[in-house]
């Protein structure tokens, strides 16, 4: 679905909820059954119990809480194993219930949720739904902390937990950085989705165009006997859009008359984002942790990377582009290639086991289209370029690994190195292709260096141990002083599937196959 639905602040969702229950004739008990269906659907969608069997459930003292009991229930019956952290239990009836039928299913319930979040694959929050407001308060502030920095992907029921239901994300507190990897709206996306970067379903296919009218949310069109509909985060559809437009010669002088090249950039860029964000969460249970996909022209000319990690990685959130110019950025415009590049990087973690998914490769090169699918040796040389402002030309430093490197691709002479959207120094590429792709993000600057063979299965680099902080010190392109960088080395094994001419749309789809 392209379209973006309208929201529903909490008021108003809690007005909806009277009225369904009032002249709408539901009793809570259905709109949570149907709530809760929903969410274990979605559950499904994402990542079926042969993918991710074991599935910690999360539940607060309110509705949002009684919608994950119930899903819990039908996950169950799904084939999943799922445990419940439900530390404030009500005395209400209708959630007594719900907990008897899940303990009668010899469902675990259980109290250390630092433990659970270990042993289970895929967590459900169903903490606070929109009727939370203000400070996180006890015994929750350390599970919304666990649920923002935790490594294991988080599905959120309505709301992810302590995001404002109106002003989303909380500047500060234990949900700080705390971005799923999944969302599930009920009845209607609440404002805070504007905040929201991974995949997003809507559930809630009971209420009438009539009643969606008087509240000023849409119904979406819900397929076949599914009482879920992904929205928002790129559809199959909209990729293929996507990807038309971007080809089209119509489209081009469309946009090249107009000059409104920027424009569309972005909305490529905010496209390529998405698509990231959601291949990450599909590939979160085989430890894939960052995505970087790159379109380059014809004529090998720059390209337009786009990385993302998990945000629990370096918080590296990164989508910078190389060609701000009109010129190039038609050339890519016109070419429509993409190279995508699904990786392991940790640049932080110490002798961390990576387990790049020998499946995904096998499958990988079972699929006709993708010609190109291996293991590589990469080095990455960090630079930390936050701590004195200085700019600088990392050319010779990169350099100097590279030649030290057995087996890296002779050394191209010019790299582009750029901070988020600001130029750090700017150089053309003579070639983009193989050797190095230039990463960056808000305070580092990463250039990544491919070796020039790809690697038998059997020598993944299954450790990763970056060198220690090295100081260099060069002239500042700025001022002319020299003045001290921070340097390290990073060797990864990088997953690689490339294929000139794959399209995000049938990127997707092989995600998918693979999954
Ligand atoms: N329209 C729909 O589709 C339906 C939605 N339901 C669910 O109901 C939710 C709303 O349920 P509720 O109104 O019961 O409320 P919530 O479940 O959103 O949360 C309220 C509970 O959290 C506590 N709380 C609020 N702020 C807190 C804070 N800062 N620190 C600690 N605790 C806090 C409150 O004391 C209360 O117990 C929705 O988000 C949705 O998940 C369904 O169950 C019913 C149908
Ligand atoms: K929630």
């Amino acid at each position: 679905m392209a379209t973006k639905l309208r929201t529903l602040g909490p008021k108003a969702a809690a007005a909806l909820d009277e009225e369904l229950m009032s002249t709408g004739a539901f009793s809570i008990d259905q709109l949570m059954e149907l709530a809760g269906l929903a969410v274990s659907q979605a559950m499904y969608a994402i990542s079926p119990p042969s993918k991710t069997p074991h599935i910690l459930v999360a539940c607060g003292p309110g509705n949002n809480g009684g919608d994950g009991l119930v899903a819990a229930r039908h996950l169950f019956h799904f084939g999943y194993k799922p445990t419940m952290y439900y530390p404030k239990q009500s005395k209400n009836e209708l959630y007594q219930r719900l907990r008897i039928q899940l303990e009668q299913l010899k469902v675990p319930f259980t109290n250390d949720f630092g433990d659970a979040v270990q042993k289970n694959d895929y967590i459900i929050d169903a903490i606070f739904g929109f009727s939370f407001s203000g400070e996180v308060r006890e015994p929750f502030p350390a599970v919304i902390k666990a649920l923002a920095e935790n490594k294991k992907p988080v599905l959120a029921v309505d709301a992810p937990s302590s995001w404002n239901i109106e002003s989303g994300p909380p500047n500060d507190g234990p949900g700080k950085g705390y971005q799923p990897a999944a969302l599930i709206s009920l009845t209607a996306p609440k404002p805070l989705v504007k905040w929201f970067k991974g995949r997003h379903f809507v559930g809630g296919r009971f209420v009438g165009k009539e009643i969606a009218e008087k509240y000023g949310f849409d119904v979406p069109s819900y397929q076949g006997s599914d009482q879920i509909v992904e929205v928002e985060g790129l559809a199959h559809e909209e990729i293929t859009n996507f990807e038309k437009s971007s080809v089209s010669g119509r489209f081009l002088s469309r946009y090249m008359s107009t000059l409104r090249e920027l424009k569309v950039f972005t909305n490529l860029e905010r496209s390529t984002v998405k698509l990231g964000t959601r291949l990450m969460s599909r590939t979160a249970s085989s430890q894939i942790n960052a995505v970087d996909l790159a379109g380059s022209s014809l004529t090998q000319q720059p390209n337009l990377p786009s990385l993302l990690t998990l945000p629990d990685e370096l918080q590296l959130m990164i989508y910078k582009y190389c060609c701000p110019t009109h010129g190039v950025l038609s050339l890519w415009l016109a070419s429509g290639i993409l190279e995508s590049e699904l990786y392991t990087f940790h640049p932080e973690s110490i002798s961390r086991r990576l387990k790049s998914d020998l499946r995904l490769l096998h499958i990988c090169r079972r699929i006709r289209e993708i010609s190109r699918a291996e293991f590589w040796k990469t080095t990455t040389v960090i630079f930390d370029i936050a701590a004195n402002g200085a700019i600088y030309d990392y050319r010779a430093a990169v350099e100097s690994v590279a030649s030290r490197l057995p087996g890296a691709l002779p050394f191209c002479k010019t790299l582009d190195l750029s901070c988020g959207r600001f130029p750090i120094c700017q150089l053309p590429y003579q070639r983009i292709h193989e050797e190095y792709t230039v990463l960056s993000a808000n305070g580092w600057a990463a250039v990544r260096i491919r070796c020039g063979r790809s690697l038998g299965e059997m020598q993944r680099l299954d450790e990763v141990a970056p060198s220690p902080w090295r100081p260099l010190r060069r002239p500042c392109l700025r001022c002319g002083e020299r003045k001290e960088v921070m340097m390290r080395k990073l060797e990864t094994t990088m997953l690689v599937i490339r294929d000139e001419g794959i399209s995000p749309g049938r990127l997707l789809e092989v995600v998918d196959a693979i999954l």
